[in-house]
């Protein structure tokens, strides 16, 4: 499905949306309710990567594909290496099978389980036999993916001794982490975490509860970068969030602040406001705690003719796509001067952009969304739209809703 997108009305805009519940979230919580099922789960995700994990939680097929869903494939490998008794095809979406795998399963296979490669070594399909792990000590490279880590903390507590993680190398994507230790300390699991130690203490069940999952965040990014390019009065209110967030990229509210947004915090909602111009000195920020919204900024910056300095970049080359590398492809056909690194994004101040330009989105649904915005600006045609469900099923509505005029082509 390939769209274009412009503006035909002014451009200041009043709206309400309801965001779903954050991915990441959901996908800690699904493995949870898996391994205790005292846990009921409201304001769940209805992202295509939620239904693919609650799916594969579900199914007892051998094959369980996961589409392009990481976190689906990375807590699902620990989950099934534990599952004592039951046996695996665990594979995903072409892309997935080039995304690394190897650091995890090695800290499995050091902590006794049994997965071996069906393909290419070091990435999915796996086979994995479940079984029962007796180590409780391991060692695992925190550069890499803290989705990992968390999917190691995600079992820990239901190993007869817990476990013991040694983290190695400079840990990156840290607040996924704390999301993860946060939720087992919410149901009542126990962890420490200093300086490169993580412990998580064995837990047989928790109490029968609720928990509420807050609405995404990386969501709401492209929200920012909509009132960051509005008419200056304009404001949405996003559902349903709050000011003490499990979620890294919560510090949106900060960073969109040299954009002239305000964030106002509710009970459960939040405001956000074009209260002044952009600021125009050059956006220099290290993203390594929050990687997902590195194009959303990008993107943000280049439509109000500001130069950024983004660093902290390396895991966007194994995400949905290498989204340096397509980040630079697409700004580039839009009149932008843009310079990567293995890390860093450089986007110089830009004084036009160009008009009609179809955006090619590589099964990246940040890639489709982050670009949304510049509808604002210029009539820009998005390639492949579809892309948004793997986070977002309803984001090309909402888009319609704050006035974005969505032709099919
Ligand atoms: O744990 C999670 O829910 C996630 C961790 C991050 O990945 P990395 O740790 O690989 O950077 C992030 O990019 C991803 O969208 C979700
Ligand atoms: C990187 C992402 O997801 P995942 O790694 O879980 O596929 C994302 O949603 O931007």
């Amino acid at each position: 499905m390939d769209i274009l997108l412009n503006v035909l009305a002014d451009k200041r805009i009043e709206e309400e949306i309801t965001i779903s519940g954050s991915k990441s979230e959901s996908n800690r919580l699904l493995i949870l309710q898996k391994l205790f099922p005292e846990i009921t789960i409201e304001n769940l995700s209805d992202s295509d990567d939620s239904v693919h994990m609650h799916h594969a939680l579900t199914t007892e097929d051998l094959l369980v594909d996961i589409g392009h869903a990481g976190t689906a494939m990375r807590f699902l490998t620990s989950y099934f290496a534990v599952n004592k008794g039951r046996e695996v095809f665990l594979t995903g979406s072409e892309r997935m099978q080039n995304r690394p795998i190897e650091i995890l399963v090695n800290a499995l296979k050091d902590l006794g389980a049994d997965i071996t490669y069906a393909e290419k070594q070091g990435y999915p399909p796996l086979k994995i036999k479940g079984k029962k792990l007796t180590k409780d000590k391991v060692q695992i490279n925190g550069n890499v993916s803290s989705q990992y880590i968390s999917s190691l903390l995600l079992i820990a507590s239901k190993l007869d001794n817990g476990l013991e993680i040694e983290l190695t190398g400079k840990i990156t994507s840290v607040p996924y982490i704390k999301m993860t230790l946060s939720l087992l300390s919410q149901i009542g699991i126990e962890s420490s975490f200093q300086k490169n130690v993580i412990k998580v203490f064995p837990k047989e069940t928790v109490k029968t509860q609720t928990v509420v999952v807050e609405s995404d965040w990386s969501s709401a990014s492209y929200f920012y970068s909509i009132i960051a390019l509005a008419d200056l009065g304009s404001e949405i209110k996003l559902s349903a969030y709050k000011q003490e967030s499990l979620q890294g990229d919560s510090c949106l509210a900060d960073i969109y602040s040299h954009f002239g947004v305000t964030t106002t915090f509710g009970n459960d909602f939040i405001t956000l406001k074009k209260e002044k111009n952009t600021n125009q000195e050059t956006l220099v920020r290290n993203l390594k705690d929050a990687p997902d919204i590195a194009q959303t900024i990008a993107v943000t910056c280049f439509a109000e003719g500001i130069a950024c300095h983004l660093s902290g970049l390396h895991t966007l080359k194994i995400k949905e796509t290498d989204r340096l590398v397509a980040l630079h492809d697409e700004l580039t056909k839009l009149g932008a001067k843009v310079s990567i690194t293995d890390e860093t994004l450089e986007v110089s101040k830009a004084s036009n952009i160009n008009s009609n330009i179809a955006i090619d989105t590589y099964n990246d649904h940040r890639m489709a969304m982050a670009f949304a915005p510049l509808a604002l600006k210029v009539s820009i045609k998005i390639n492949d739209a579809e892309v948004v469900t793997k986070s977002y099923q309803k984001f090309w509505n909402d888009m319609e809703q704050i006035g974005i005029n969505i032709t099919h082509l």
